[in-house]
């Protein structure tokens, strides 16, 4: 009651940061700037397929962080291993789940905690009460952004059968919108990172219906803004996550068989939910369970830095942007300053044990004695000691 307590927030110590190749710059500044502000040392490893951020990151970093305290390595899989058998006190991982699972292995031997920022299917709902123009847009623009290489993109669509042809449509239409008549020479639209993704993205359309797009260049990993419809839920393209601009539709009785469709996969990293409708939107996110929710957009949701951004279940662990970030970077430290003063109040629980002293701590904590309760003990107190000192002056 009479003590202070308090949660001091304190650094952890070295911190390593594994980036993943698709926004090489913002996945591992973003978390530096955080682990900065905790108060830890950082050791980055970009990836090693976008060589070039890579390359620039070791370039410009010493130039305005101190080397000693904020090192960039580079390397691929060997080093990474290597860099892995080292101690650190926090490791924040951006990439795949499968080597997600590779990392969190190698941290558990120092029993280091980790931040797993993984991917996964991420699906999109589109309700029959709903402006399919803007739905469509915004789908267009989160879908084939990066060349589908995001990993919040929507990976595929659930909708009422009715609702497929319009969506294909209006996203044909919003494709020309975007990227004129000829995609290929649209400055705007991206390339797939290398060859190995190109022929994995490519494998799989095989055996889909192909409602637009489809076109395919391999001497420059160029992959077009394609639609699949009728979508087998057992099909390849709808057994991992896409990471390329292929949008299966998926349809579905109903928003009820969309959230019994999503409830039998891995959670995803995000669910999008276009609908006019609040009510639907609440009881969807209320019956499903993914990293983030946008409503009525996508992606969005990761760049609100009061949000906290994160997977859940294969999709990752732990969050982080703004103030999270920070949080991630600390040790949530509880301290408790007592004076050596007052020992009478501690008698309470020394023993020798007594009923009485049982009776006293459960009064105390069952009321939950606080400062402010004590404030109110004592003015009732006064209050007493005023209306008696009243009394006897009276009389
Ligand atoms: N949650 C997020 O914020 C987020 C952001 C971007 C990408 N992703 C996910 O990342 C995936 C794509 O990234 P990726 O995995 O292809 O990226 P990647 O190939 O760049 O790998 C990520 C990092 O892991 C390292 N790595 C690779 N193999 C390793 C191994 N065997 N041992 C140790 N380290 C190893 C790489 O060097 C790299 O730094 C997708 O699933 C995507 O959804 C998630
Ligand atoms: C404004 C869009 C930024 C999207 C970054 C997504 C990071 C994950 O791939």
């Amino acid at each position: 009651m009479l003590d202070e307590a308090y949660v001091q927030p304190e650094p952890l110590g070295v911190v390593l940061i594994i980036g993943a190749w698709n926004y090489p710059f913002v996945l591992t500044i973003q978390p530096l700037i955080g682990a900065i502000a905790a108060g830890n040392a950082v050791i980055i490893k970009p990836s090693e397929l976008s060589e070039k951020t890579a390359k620039i990151l070791a370039e410009l970093l010493p130039q305005y962080l101190d080397q000693d305290l904020y090192a960039v390595i580079n390397g691929g899989v060997k080093e990474t291993t290597e860099l892995l058998k080292q101690r650190f006190d926090h490791i924040l991982y951006t990439g795949n789940t499968a080597v997600g699972k590779i990392v969190m292995e190698a941290a558990a031997k120092h029993l280091t905690p980790v931040t797993l920022e993984l991917g996964g299917k991420s699906p999109c709902y589109i309700d029959t009460d709903c402006d399919l123009d803007i739905a469509c847009r915004r789908i267009t623009w989160g879908k084939y952004m990066n060349c589908g290489q995001t990993c919040i993109a929507p990976d595929y669509v659930l909708c009422e059968p009715s609702l497929q042809n319009q969506i294909v449509q209006k996203i044909k239409e919003t494709v020309k919108e975007f990227y004129g008549e000829n995609i290929k020479e649209s400055p705007d639209y991206e390339r797939i990172i290398n060859l190995r993704h190109f022929k994995r993205i490519l494998n799989l359309l095989e055996g889909q219906k192909i409602a637009f797009g489809g076109e395919t260049d391999e001497a420059t990993r160029y992959i077009a803004p394609t639609i699949l419809t009728d979508v087998d839920p057992e099909a390849k393209v709808m057994q991992e996550e896409i990471f390329g601009p292929i949008l299966p539709i998926v349809p579905v009785k109903n928003a009820d068989e969309a959230i019994k469709f999503i409830n039998s996969r891995e959670k995803p990293l995000a669910f999008y939910i276009f609908s006019h409708n609040d009510k639907l939107v609440r009881r969807m996110i209320d019956g499903t369970s993914s990293g983030g929710v946008t409503a009525n957009d996508v992606i969005m949701h990761f760049t609100l830095s009061s949000l906290p951004f994160g997977g859940v279940g294969s999709s990752g662990m732990g969050v982080y942007h703004g103030k999270y970030t920070f949080d991630t970077f600390s040790h949530q430290r509880p301290c408790l300053l007592k004076s050596l003063k007052r020992e009478g109040a501690n008698k309470l629980r020394y023993p020798p044990n007594s009923q009485s002293k049982v009776d006293w701590a459960k009064f105390f904590l069952l009321k939950r004695f606080n400062k402010g309760k004590l404030a109110l003990l004592f003015l009732a107190f006064l209050g007493v000691v005023a209306a008696v000192l009243a009394k006897a002056g009276y009389y």
